[in-house]
């Protein structure tokens, strides 16, 4: 069995196919009454791995192929990495992970999309609405952006800001910073570009864990902050989290 489809069995796979079915796992937010992803009821929901939680998101991974979406998601839901030969993902899978934001249980919905040019139409369908709009306001984008130059990344947050509704969190990745081979971002252009299109920018690598954690927690905060707004707490800056929290390329976890 190949990497990626042995992974894939773990997880909550949904088969890469153009008839595309709802997510298993239910995304909806403390039971039916929700708005833009608050809990209203009070009530924690159950994850079919188990987990409560009180609020979840759906975050899309995108990217060229082989930039390293899957294995960022790998990196950050098991602390792996999966090396050894490349084997692209077909289609999209989505994996959840609930983490602990500021006392609240916040899940993730990360799906992994193909980077392959012929699956766009398949992955398309799953993170449009019926509008042909990305997402709603529950949901996030992490631009992977690794070894395929700026005009790559640049292309994604083209996309996005064309057909994304205009509350989505975006952050762009430079990914595989521990690799001076497969590096071909640098760490200037990465930042202008992110400036340019105003979303955070931060390296990461899924090999040695560097900046992952704290790619999908300030995502988490940002969308927890926006959608659950207590009077007296003062607002999450996002930009100025990550600028706080992001460590360089030379003080990498082993
Ligand atoms: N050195 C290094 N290699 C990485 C890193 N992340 C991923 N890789 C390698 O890059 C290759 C592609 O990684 P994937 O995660 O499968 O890429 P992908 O973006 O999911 O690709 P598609 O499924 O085709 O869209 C694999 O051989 C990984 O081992 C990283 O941070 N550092």
């Amino acid at each position: 069995m190949s990497r990626k489809k042995s992974q894939k069995s773990k997880g909550n796979s949904s088969p890469a196919s153009c008839s595309i079915p709802p997510p298993k796992e239910n995304s909806k937010v403390g039971n039916d009454s929700h708005t833009n992803g608050m809990v209203m009821s009070g009530r924690p929901s159950l994850s079919n791995s188990g987990e409560f939680y009180d609020i979840s998101f759906k975050v899309m991974l995108v990217g060229d192929s082989g930039v390293g979406k899957t294995c960022l998601l790998v990196r950050f839901k098991d602390g792996a990495f999966l090396a050894g030969s490349f084997i692209s993902t077909v289609g999209i899978d989505f994996r959840n992970k609930v983490l602990n934001v500021d006392g609240v249980k916040v899940k993730l919905q990360i799906w992994d999309t193909a980077g392959q040019e012929r699956f766009r139409s398949v992955t398309h369908a799953y993170y449009r609405d019926a509008h042909g709009k990305l997402c709603d306001l529950r949901c996030s984008e992490l631009i992977i952006w690794g070894k395929k130059m700026e005009a790559a990344g640049q292309a994604w947050l083209t996309e996005i800001h064309e057909y994304a509704q205009k509350d989505v969190v975006i952050m762009l990745l430079g990914n595989k910073v521990d690799s001076t081979h497969e590096r071909m971002v640098k760490l200037e252009d990465g930042e202008r570009l992110a400036k340019e299109y105003g979303v955070p920018f931060m390296e990461t690598s899924a090999k040695n864990g560097l900046n992952v954690e704290l790619a999908f927690t300030a995502i988490a905060k940002e969308l927890k902050h926006r959608s659950l707004k207590t009077p007296n707490e003062p607002k999450f800056k996002l930009h100025d989290y990550v600028k706080k929290e992001v460590k360089g390329s030379g003080c990498c976890k082993s």
